[in-house]
């Protein structure tokens, strides 16, 4: 029998809170309307195909060696090990097989076997875990969203990942959707793409909307309006290792400093939790005063303060998302913003820097969807 599915999954921005939920701190990620598509198709053959789009990355893995390596697990072994602290992980024996077999397999070189070597392993274990017996297929992957730039790409494509493959496996349904079990499984994805992440980013890019974390504690879904933003990538890599470091050398060389910040971003979270809760509003000044804590912590970048402050002449607020020093700002664009006003701000922007690159898009968005073809 042949089946078709595609699933979209958002990405996602950090509102409030970042650098600050290192510390333990409440943090709030929103999705933002900028989608990874994966299409499944379990279709005749002896072969399954993957292709990771962009990136111009593709195997054929023959049927027989992927069922091979399945049976090679023996009945010892199960996948997942459930009993840790965050009710799920990837047990190391399987996760050794499959890496000795990824490694031996795969032609990744330089950069890109570093990067994606990783989303491979995730995806051939998950597949090898999801169907019972395993089926031909093609799985394709394509994303609107830029790599790397603190727009939560890995969760976006973990979550379509997930819900395709459980989907195809028939363990979930697109007209029924089982949110917790995608979750859990891109999760996974998200382990072996990040080693020992929040969560955060595949819970957004899973039930969309706004959702407050803090390290240690159920994440707590908030309300929230559409809300339209002009997201900026600077086109300037970063790393939020690097940066991370950064903000922990001044708690280090200058504690007063760092719980000066902490306290004043501790506060200004507590405000936009409660605006959210109240009216699922996101306030332009609350924004700006976060970027300018964010400035004053160094992990801006002048790309992100030439967007902010031409943001501003036009009255219009803007922040950084996720680490900083790089990557991606997004400026708030209240109803009355026409599509011509926005126009003038790219292109004032634009005069600035011709490297930036531009989305239109709404913020706290659905999560993932199903759709059968
Ligand atoms: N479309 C995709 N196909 C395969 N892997 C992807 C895709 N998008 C993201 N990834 C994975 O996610 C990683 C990027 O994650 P990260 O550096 O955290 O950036 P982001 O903030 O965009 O999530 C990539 O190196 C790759 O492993
Ligand atoms: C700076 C930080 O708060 C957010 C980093 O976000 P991103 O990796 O840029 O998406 C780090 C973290 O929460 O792990």
């Amino acid at each position: 029998m042949v089946i078709q599915v595609k699933v979209t999954a958002p990405g996602k921005a950090i509102l409030h809170g970042e650098h600050t939920v290192v510390y333990g701190t409440k943090a709030i990620a929103i999705s933002v309307g900028l989608y990874t598509t994966v299409h499944v198709q379990v279709r005749p053959g002896s072969d399954v195909f993957v292709s990771f789009g962009e990136v111009g990355l593709s195997h054929t893995l023959p049927l027989q060696e992927l069922k091979d390596l399945k049976s090679s697990f023996n009945d010892n072994f199960s996948f997942l090990v459930l009993d840790n602290p965050d009710g799920i992980n990837v047990n190391p024996n399987v996760s050794k097989l499959i890496d000795d077999y990824v490694t031996l397999k795969n032609g990744f070189t330089g950069t890109l076997r570093s990067a994606f070597e990783a989303t491979f392993k995730a995806f051939v274990f998950i597949y090898l875990a999801t169907f019972d017996e395993l089926e031909p297929l093609s799985l394709t992957v394509e994303t609107e969203l830029p790599v790397g730039a603190g727009l939560g790409s890995s969760a976006s494509f973990a979550v379509a990942l997930a819900g395709g493959l459980l989907t195809a496996a028939g363990r979930t349904k697109s007209d029924n959707i089982d949110n917790d079990m995608i979750n859990r499984w891109a999760f996974v994805s998200e382990k072996f793409v990040h080693g020992n992440p929040s969560g955060i980013d595949n819970t957004v890019a899973t039930l969309g909307g706004a959702i407050m974390y803090q390290k240690g504690q159920p994440l707590v879904p908030l309300k929230c309006s559409d809300v339209r933003v002009l997201l900026v990538s600077t086109e300037t890599p970063r790393s939020t290792k690097e940066l991370v470091g950064r903000v922990a050398e001044l708690k280090e060389k200058n504690p007063e400093l760092h719980q000066q910040y902490m306290d004043e971003a501790i506060e200004l979270v507590e405000k936009a939790i409660e605006e959210l809760k109240n009216s699922g509003q996101i306030k332009p000044e609350y924004v700006e005063q976060n970027q300018v804590l964010l400035q004053n912590l160094n992990v801006s970048h002048p790309r992100l303060d030439i967007i902010v402050e031409t943001a501003k002449k036009r009255d219009l607020r803007a922040k950084l998302t996720g680490a900083g020093g790089g990557g991606c700002a997004f400026v708030v664009l209240p109803p009355e913003c026409s599509i011509d006003d926005v126009e003038k701000l790219k292109s004032d922007l634009t005069a600035q820097c011709d490297e930036f690159k531009f989305w239109s898009v709404p913020m706290g968005v659905s999560g993932v969807k199903i759709i059968p073809l």
